[in-house]
């Protein structure tokens, strides 16, 4: 079984997703093999709202995760495009695998899909796994820079209020590239109450096309430093990767040395960026 290791003052999880070809599953099943000497707390799984075969994908990952590589796994559970019924049958499987962990989630909307309407928020998930399986540890998301759809931040952190009371013990936030916007976020969800875990998702990018959709997608704030390499190493990508890799490097020694829980990183399926981040501030994670 998994044990913590008493000298590990911060915690340190990864993001991974599913891929959609064979290659890239061939290709993840090897990066979570690297992944296990790089002292992971937990590895997260995506689930998107595109894909309606969740055995064959987030399952079958996290199981992989939790019971050969005897990692902690936390399965994502977008619920807009799912009923109670699919939700119910998703934890008895994650259940019966071990896995008790789950970051529940309203997830993104598609633009040709009406939503069902069993979840109308991640508060209402949350509720509804409470009641049908009181043991799981829940995760929610949250959204430094406002949710896109929020119609204020003191609606945003209201509501985020409410979906930590209906059960959620720790939250992980949306990608962000200012520490300064996500110090004053965790400052606001104090003075709101939410005295959870605030955990920070950090995105190195090493990649402009895809980090540009997420950033879009998000209304994610650029930073002057953070534009400047990408304007400059636009058609550099080794030097891109560099560079991205010391941003975020840079910004997860910042937010240790202000006490953060523990830091997520979104790493995309790449081992190297995980083997580089970690081999960079590992000592930063210690006691
Ligand atoms: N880490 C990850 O893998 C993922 C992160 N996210 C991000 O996490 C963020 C928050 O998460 P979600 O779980 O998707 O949505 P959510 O249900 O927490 O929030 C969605 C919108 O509904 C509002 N809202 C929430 N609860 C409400 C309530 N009870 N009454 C009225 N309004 C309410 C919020 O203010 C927000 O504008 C999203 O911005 C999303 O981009 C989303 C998917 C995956
Ligand atoms: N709005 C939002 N939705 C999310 O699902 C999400 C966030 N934000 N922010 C943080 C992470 C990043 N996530 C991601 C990012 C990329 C892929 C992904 O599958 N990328 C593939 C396919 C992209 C596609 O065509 O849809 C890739 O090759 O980039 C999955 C989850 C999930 N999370």
């Amino acid at each position: 079984m998994t044990t913590t290791n008493p000298l590990r003052k911060t915690t340190l999880s990864y993001e991974v997703f599913p891929p959609k070809t064979q290659v890239g599953e061939d290709n993840l099943f090897q990066v979570l093999q690297d992944l296990k000497d790089l002292e992971a707390d937990s590895i997260s799984v995506t689930y998107s709202t595109k894909n309606n075969n969740v055995a064959d994908t987030t399952t079958k990952i996290a199981e992989h995760v939790q019971n050969n590589l005897c990692i902690p796994a936390i399965a994502h559970l977008p619920a807009i495009y799912l009923t109670k019924q699919d939700v119910s049958n998703i934890v008895t499987r994650l259940d019966e695998s071990g896995i008790n962990k789950i970051l529940a989630l309203r997830g993104d909307r598609l633009p040709d899909m009406e939503p069902v309407n069993d979840f109308t928020y991640a508060s209402d998930l949350v509720t509804y796994i409470k009641k049908i399986a009181p043991h799981f540890e829940i995760t929610g998301a949250c959204y430094p820079e406002i949710h896109p759809e929020a119609a204020s931040a003191v609606d945003d952190i209201k509501n985020l209020k409410k979906k930590v009371d209906a059960g959620c013990d720790e939250l992980i936030t949306q990608l962000f590239f200012d520490n300064d916007i996500f110090l004053d976020f965790q400052e606001k969800c104090r003075i709101a109450g939410i005295d959870v875990p605030i955990i920070p998702g950090i995105m190195p990018i090493t990649n402009q096309r895809q980090a540009m959709r997420l950033v879009s997608m998000n209304e994610t704030k650029l930073p002057r430093k953070f534009k400047a390499i990408l304007n400059k190493y636009e058609h550099n990508p080794e030097a891109l990767r560099e560079a991205g890799l010391a941003y975020a490097i840079d910004q997860i020694v910042d937010l240790v040395t202000q006490d953060v829980p523990g830091i997520h990183l979104y790493i995309m399926n790449r081992s190297e960026t995980a083997k580089y981040i970690h081999n960079a501030t590992k000592w930063l994670f210690r006691e």
